[in-house]
C-alpha cells in the first residue's frame, strides 16, 4: 500500500507533467485563449499540491498552507471553468465571475476566521468541500448546456467533474452528519480519487482541443471555399450515411441548376465578378432552402440540391420559384446590375430501384435537356 506522502508526491509530478504539455499547447497554439486557461488550471493545481507535498504529512495542516491550498484548488476549478466557457466561445459575463471569484476565496477567507477564533478545522473542510461541489456542478452544467457541441471527450470531462461534485459532497455529508473526523485512510483514499478525475480532466481537456481541430478539418474538407457550400466530397458522404434517408418519412428529390452562359459573365465582368455572382447566388440559394435540404456546389457554375420530404410534384414548384427567383435578382458587380438565368433538372429519388447517384445523373439529363431546349427553364 502506497503511503500518503508518496501519493502526494505523484500527485504532483502528473500535474507537472500536465502543465508541462498546456505550456506547449499555448506556445504552439497562441490563439486558442481557452489553453490558456487550462495552463492556469494545471499551474494552479500544481502548487496546491507542491505546497501540500511540502508539508510534513499531517491531517491538520497549518493555517497558511491550509489557506493556500484550498485558495489554488479552487482557482483550479474557476480557470477550468472560464476555459470552458471561452472554448464554446461563450461570453465571460460580469456576475457569473464574481460569483466564482466569491466561490475561489471563500474556503481560504473561512480558513482565517475559523483557525483565528480556534474553531475546528472541520468547518472549514465542509465550506471547502460545498464551494468544490458547486464549482464543480457548474463545470458539468455548462459541458451539458454545450451539447451542440459534438464532441465524445468533452464527456470524458463531465464524467470527471461529476465525479468531483459527488466526492465532495459525499465528504461534506460526512462530515456534517457523522461527525467523521478525517484520518490517514480517507486522506488516501481523497487523494486517489482525486488523482484519477484530474488524469481524466487534463486528458479530456487536451482530447476535446484535438477533436474540434479535426473536426473543423473535415467541415474543410467538405466545404467549397467560395460559396461556404457542400463540396462533392462533403455530399457524398451525407448521401452515403444510411441515416440520412432513413430519417425521412416522404421521398426526396434532386435539383440540378446551372446558371446559363456563365463563360459570357466571366468573359464581361471578369473572373471575380464572375465569383461574386456565384457567392451571391448561392446566399439566394441557403435562403430558399429548409433546413434539412442540403445545397451543394456541384462544379464550376453548377449546383445541386437534395430536397428532403419533396416529392416530384414539390420539387417542379421549388424549382420554378428558384429559376424565377434567379431571373429577377439584379446581381451588383462593382457597381453594376447584371441578370442571370439558370437551367434546371429534377429527378425523385427512387431508393428501391436505383443508387443515389443513378438519380443524381437523371437529374443531370434533364438538366441538359433544359439546356438544349432553350435554357431558362426547368425538366424533368
Ligand atoms: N468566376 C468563376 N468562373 C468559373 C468558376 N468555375 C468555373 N467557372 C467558369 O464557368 C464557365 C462555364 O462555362 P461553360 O461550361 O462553357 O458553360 P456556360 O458558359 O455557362 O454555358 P451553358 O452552361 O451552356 O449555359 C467557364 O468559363 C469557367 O471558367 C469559378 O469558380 N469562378
Amino acid at each position: 500500500m502506497l503511503d500518503l506522502a508518496t501519493l502526494n508526491f505523484s500527485s504532483t509530478v502528473s500535474r507537472g507533467a500536465f502543465m508541462a504539455v498546456f505550456a506547449i499547447l499555448v506556445l504552439r497554439e497562441h490563439d486558442k485563449a481557452y489553453l490558456r486557461h487550462w495552463l492556469g488550471a494545471a499551474l494552479a493545481s500544481l502548487l496546491g499540491a507542491m505546497v501540500l507535498t511540502h508539508e510534513p504529512t499531517n491531517l491538520t495542516l497549518p493555517i497558511l498552507p491550509s489557506m493556500q491550498i484550498f485558495f489554488l484548488y479552487m482557482l483550479s476549478m474557476a480557470l477550468s471553468w472560464s476555459g470552458l466557457k471561452r472554448f464554446y466561445g461563450l461570453d465571460l459575463r460580469f456576475w457569473p465571475i464574481v460569483a466564482m471569484v466569491l466561490l475561489t476565496i471563500s474556503p481560504a477567507l473561512a480558513c482565517l476566521l475559523v483557525y483565528s477564533h480556534g474553531l475546528s478545522s472541520n468547518i472549514v473542510l465542509t465550506i471547502y468541500f460545498l464551494c468544490a461541489t458547486t464549482a464543480s456542478g457548474v463545470i458539468v452544467f455548462e459541458i451539458l448546456m454545450a451539447r451542440r457541441e459534438d464532441l465524445w471527450s468533452q464527456i470524458v470531462v463531465a464524467v470527471a467533474f461529476s465525479s468531483y461534485a459527488l466526492s465532495f459532497l459525499l465528504g461534506a455529508c460526512l462530515l456534517v452528519f457523522t461527525q467523521m473526523q478525517p484520518s490517514m485512510e480517507t486522506a488516501r483514499i481523497s487523494v486517489i480519487i482525486d488523482q484519477i478525475n484530474i488524469t481524466l480532466v487534463y486528458v479530456g481537456y487536451i482530447a476535446m482541443s484535438g477533436e474540434r481541430a479535426n473536426l473543423k478539418l473535415r467541415r474543410q474538407a467538405d466545404t467549397d471555399p467560395l460559396t461556404g457550400l457542400f463540396n462533392r466530397r462533403g455530399i457524398q458522404r451525407i448521401l452515403h450515411d444510411s441515416r440520412y434517408f432513413g430519417s425521412q418519412d416522404k421521398t426526396t428529390s434532386i435539383v440540378i441548376g446551372d446558371l446559363d452562359h456563365f463563360k459570357t459573365v466571366n468573359d464581361t465582368l471578369g473572373h471575380e465578378g464572375g465569383d461574386v455572382v456565384l457567392t451571391t447566388f448561392a446566399g439566394c440559394l441557403k435562403s430558399v432552402l429548409r433546413r434539412s435540404d442540403l445545397a451543394v456546389r456541384w462544379g464550376g457554375e453548377e449546383f445541386l440540391m437534395v430536397l428532403a420530404n419533396t416529392d416530384l410534384d414539390e420539387a417542379k414548384k421549388f424549382a420554378e420559384r428558384l429559376r424565377e427567383m434567379t431571373e429577377r435578382h439584379d446581381f451588383q458587380i462593382c457597381g453594376d446590375q447584371i441578370s442571370v438565368t439558370i437551367s434546371i433538372g429534377i429527378a425523385e429519388v427512387n431508393p428501391e430501384s436505383e443508387s443515389i447517384n443513378e438519380t443524381i445523373q437523371r437529374a443531370d439529363k434533364a438538366l441538359y435537356r433544359a439546356k438544349r431546349e432553350g435554357r431558362n427553364r426547368v425538366c424533368y
